[in-house]
């Protein structure tokens, strides 16, 4: 296909250009990799939509595809890879939201970075460059033909082809680490899991699911924090809203990890988000819900919710820690937290007990994550309703 205009260059990097093709309609852009002279081809087909964008940032194991789980599930549909497609694709797709993952933009394969030396927590391995072009496309409408990466070779494999949805849901070690890639987003989440808890969880996955030896699980952790440290962890402090998991306080010197102290951190001041409360808004509560209307055994329940300020922002907590004994009970808990955005009474519970078998399901974990997952459709449903008024507005004034 011949190729009519070459523009953006100066936008994009020496890595990087950007050609197309215009018709009346729909236009073809590609991407170029030069350094590779790999193509990734975009279609762009029209303008009208607008998409969504959020991400999602966690280390590895950490919870994320937990996370995505429940949230495509607050917007119905079932999310499932590509049809045809590679087999190995990272990539979720339902009838409202797709979610890659951010692993498909390392731009080093597992053989390039252990000749290299790197991790692929490390910038050096991974091309944000050609993440920010994608995302950007994605969320003005346009498709991309997106990278992967195989977990089960360890090799880049050929592109697959992404079409722009309703929200795009960008997950993995870096959404929040390019400023570029950061400025597209409408909402971010990070998952910060403490040291202790992800080694508890990385046993219990890699040691039962995945045969590994509990020393080669402790070498992989601890061979990985320091990139962990440097490139991965001070994303949160750009997050909207961040899901921090510690070991419980319920329990003194507790070390089996079973029982969770998680906090629900919630940014003050973003816009179509308002932080969820206990009681009384802005106020400092601390309630043990144990009793007539809430079973529970040893070492009980306990919320905290309270002003605070996270990385100079302003911030509103809310904190569970233990775990809950009858789920369908959780409905007393509900009914004392306001700002849920939900569309009916008792939807927080329902969808928990709709999703009973996902790990978490009884803690704060699953709690926040479902709500969470309820903020984002409310934010998702109030940019819309916003965009859809905007043009009309305008043509008022
Ligand atoms: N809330 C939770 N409570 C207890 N265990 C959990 C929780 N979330 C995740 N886990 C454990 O961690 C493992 C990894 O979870 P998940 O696959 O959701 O993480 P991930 O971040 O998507 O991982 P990866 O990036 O490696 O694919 C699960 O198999 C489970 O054992
Ligand atoms: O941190 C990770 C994110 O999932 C992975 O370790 C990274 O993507 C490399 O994958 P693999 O170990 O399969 O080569």
């Amino acid at each position: 296909m011949a190729v009519s205009t070459i523009y953006s260059t100066q936008a994009l990097n020496s890595t990087h250009f950007l050609t197309s093709s215009p018709s009346s309609s729909t236009k073809q852009v590609f991407f170029y990799r030069r350094n590779t002279n790999r193509r990734f081809n975009t279609i762009i087909t029209c303008a009208a939509q607008q998409t969504v964008v959020i991400g999602l940032a966690a280390d590895s194991g950490c919870g994320k595809s937990t996370f995505m789980r429940r949230l495509t599930s607050v917007f119905g549909g079932a999310a499932e890879p590509p049809k045809g497609g590679n087999p190995d694709s990272n990539t979720l797709i339902s009838d409202m939201t797709t979610v890659i993952c951010l692993d498909d933009y390392h731009s080093l394969d597992r053989t390039g970075r252990k000749e290299k030396g790197v991790t692929a927590l490390d910038p050096r391995a991974n091309d944000f460059d050609l993440m920010y072009e994608q995302v950007k496309a994605l969320k003005s409408g346009i498709a991309v033909e997106k990278p992967i990466y195989n977990h089960v070779t360890g090799l880049l494999d050929a592109p697959e082809l992404i079409q722009p949805p309703k929200i795009l849901v960008i997950e993995g070690l870096h959404p929040m680490f390019d400023e570029r890639v950061r400025d597209l987003l409408d909402f971010s989440i990070y998952l910060d899991i403490s040291n202790e808890v992800k080694f508890a969880w990385k046993i219990q996955r890699d040691m039962a699911e995945r045969g590994h030896s509990l020393e080669s699980i402790k070498a992989s952790i601890e061979a990985r924090k320091p990139d962990f440290d440097a490139f991965i962890d001070p994303q949160k402090q750009y997050a909207d809203a961040v899901i921090e998991v510690l070991p419980t306080q319920l329990i003194p010197d507790d070390n089996e990890g079973k029982v969770l102290r998680v906090r629900l951190i919630m940014k003050e001041g973003v816009k179509y988000f308002s932080p969820v409360y206990l009681f009384d808004e802005g106020s400092t509560i601390s309630w043990i819900p144990c009793g007539r209307k809430l079973t529970c055994s040893y070492p009980g329940i306990k919320f905290n919710y309270q002003p605070d300020s996270y990385f100079d922002n302003e911030v509103s907590v809310v904190e569970m820690d233990g775990q809950f004994d009858r789920l369908d009970e959780l409905i007393y808990v509900e009914s004392h937290l306001s700002n849920l955005s939900t569309k009916f009474y008792g939807e927080v519970t329902q969808q928990m007990l709709k999703h009973a078998d996902f790990p978490g399901s009884n803690n704060g974990t699953g709690l926040f994550q479902t709500i969470v997952g309820l903020k984002i459709r409310d934010l998702y449903e109030q940019l819309i309703a916003n965009k859809s008024t905007a043009p009309s507005e305008a043509a008022k004034a």
